[in-house]
């Protein structure tokens, strides 16, 4: 079911970690949270008092009552009190996992020690959660201290951290969120650490210098829940959890006399709380010593474009169609060729760039970037694999505008780091144009990415037709991309007049 978690955690009386902020960060993303309780603790700003671990059966009759009704994606784990409780819960995920028909993905937070320093646990729950729970974790977010406790690795550089999550990968945990809040490496940074199917990912800000920072281990781990239970990537949900987090950070205020709790603000809608997706020819990727691609010739900030609203943006496949679209009064378009054997590939990129000037449009081509520059057009389109490869620098020397593509929030801020001249987002719907198999990103997120990336011109693509130009020009977004909804019209010129007149 998705929109929907459970939370098994503890009760914080100060109402900022545990179940509390579990509920708040799910909430701050749409998704419900259904709460099981582990423990009431007894704490304030200052300190734990008292912990209550609530017995066995419980947790059992609570989860009982939820499993009769709905079945969550999705299960995050928090403070556990005791052995018991440990084996108990360990036991009952395995057989979640066996016998329900999608199994459940568990995200679990260690939680052992609260921000004030007092631990969480009634005993020394270390053993139990090696032996019995981590095979049972599909993902874990522990910060430095818990992943030095639990994988005895002293998290001395970005090495020894790569060795920490293998370290959770022999634990059996697939996949590792490493939170850098008190690495503090390099000096007054917060980076953090993914490694997920054979990926790593690197985020990290500068370090928000605030005291007021109780319970953002439990809403960075609901957060990455609750966008798990939308099926956004690991990889967003990610990149939302550590963006959630510093926007709390920034609005957090104290209370009590003690450590006041992160805020809880909703969808972070300001690209200054999202972190740097950390690449190798950054300073921060040198910091961390990454390696960098041996092909890459990077740079940033490329022409820029005169609007920001591009308009109806064809995307078609022969030079006929360019000059079809281009006497429609088509002003942005891009010539998309697949077949990089063809004859004649130079000879219609060449002619699709004359044609574009002759009628003063903005023509990108998709791909060829040499040819592209060698002709002197007016832009290149790139996708997320080829700006790894592709001479970055040479297509900003030539002041050849670049538009990049994007799926999701990840892709978004790594493109970002290039400062193009324009972003392109989807696919929004299924389309049969082009294999999107699980990248079809809908219309919530094109509503969360145009207020976001403000600055830039934004293209929407993927899917689009007439009946489905209307809700996607609500977005706000300047531009619509599409292939099929003019190449298979029965009247092209009248679709471009109809798609052009709903994105006015
Ligand atoms: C406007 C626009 N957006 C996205 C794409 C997709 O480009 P890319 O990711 O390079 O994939 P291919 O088009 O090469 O299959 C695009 N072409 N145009
Ligand atoms: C090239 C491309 N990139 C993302 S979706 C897409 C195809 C869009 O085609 P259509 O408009 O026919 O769905
Ligand atoms: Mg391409």
């Amino acid at each position: 079911m998705g929109n929907l978690i459970w939370t098994i955690a503890g009760s914080d009386a100060g109402g900022g970690a545990g179940i509390q902020a579990d509920i708040k960060a799910a909430q701050s993303f749409g998704v419900h949270a259904c709460s099981v309780i582990t423990a009431l603790t007894a704490q304030n700003s200052m300190g734990v008092e008292e912990i209550n671990g609530v017995a066995i059966k419980v947790i059992e009759s609570q989860l009982d009552a939820l499993e009769q009704d709905v079945q969550p994606k999705v299960i995050k784990i928090g403070m556990l009190a005791n052995e018991q409780q440990v084996e108990f819960i360990a036991n009952t995920l395995k057989r979640y996992k066996t016998t329900w028909q999608t199994p459940p993905v568990v995200v679990y937070d260690p939680v052992a020690v609260a921000s004030s320093g007092d631990s969480l646990t009634e005993e020394d729950i270390l053993p139990a959660i090696k032996t019995h729970l981590l095979p049972q974790v599909d993902v874990i977010t522990p910060n430095t201290q818990e992943t030095q406790i639990l994988t005895g690795v002293y998290l001395i550089g970005p090495s020894a951290v790569q060795d920490a999550a293998k370290a959770f990968n022999e634990l059996g945990v697939p996949t590792v969120l490493i939170k850098g809040g008190h690495w503090d490496y390099p000096k007054g940074y917060c980076i953090d650490y993914g490694a997920h199917q054979g990926e790593e990912y690197w985020l990290g800000n500068k370090a928000i210098n605030t005291p007021h920072s109780h319970g953002t281990g439990c809403s960075f781990a609901s957060s990455v829940a609750a966008n798990l239970a939308k099926d956004y990537p690991l990889k967003d949900a990610f990149i939302l959890a550590k963006a959630y987090i510093n926007q709390g950070l920034k609005h957090a205020t104290r209370f009590g006399q003690g450590i006041g709790p992160v805020a809880h603000c909703g969808f972070p809608h300001d690209i200054n709380d999202y972190p740097e997706v950390i690449e190798a020819d950054s300073w921060l990727g040198q910091e961390l010593d990454l390696e960098m691609g041996s092909e890459q010739v990077s740079a940033r900030d490329f022409a820029k474009i005169e609007t920001r609203n591009l308009g109806i943006y064809p995307v078609v496949d022969s030079v006929d169609w360019i000059e079809r679209c281009l006497k429609a009064g088509i002003k942005t378009i891009q010539l998309r060729i697949k077949d990089s054997s063809d004859a004649d590939l130079e000879e219609k990129i060449a002619t699709a760039i004359t044609l574009g000037k002759k009628y003063d449009a903005r023509l990108f081509i998709n791909d060829y970037w040499q040819l592209a520059i060698k002709h002197g057009a007016y832009g290149i389109h790139l996708g997320q694999e080829d700006i790894s490869v592709a001479n970055l620098a040479e297509i900003k020397q030539a002041g050849i505008r670049l538009g990049v593509s994007t799926h999701g929030f990840y892709e978004m801020l790594r493109a970002h780091n290039y400062r193009p001249s324009y972003l392109a987002f989807g696919a929004i719907y299924p389309t049969t144009t082009k294999d999107m198999t699980g990248q079809i990103q809908g219309l919530e997120k094109l509503k969360h990415f145009v207020p976001l990336m403000h600055d830039y011109p934004v293209v929407a693509i993927g899917g689009i037709d007439l009946n489905r130009a209307e809700e996607v020009a609500k977005t706000g977004v300047g531009s619509i991309a599409v292939v099929r909804a003019i190449t298979e019209a029965a009247d092209p010129e009248a679709a471009i007049v109809e798609l052009e007149s709903v994105l006015k």
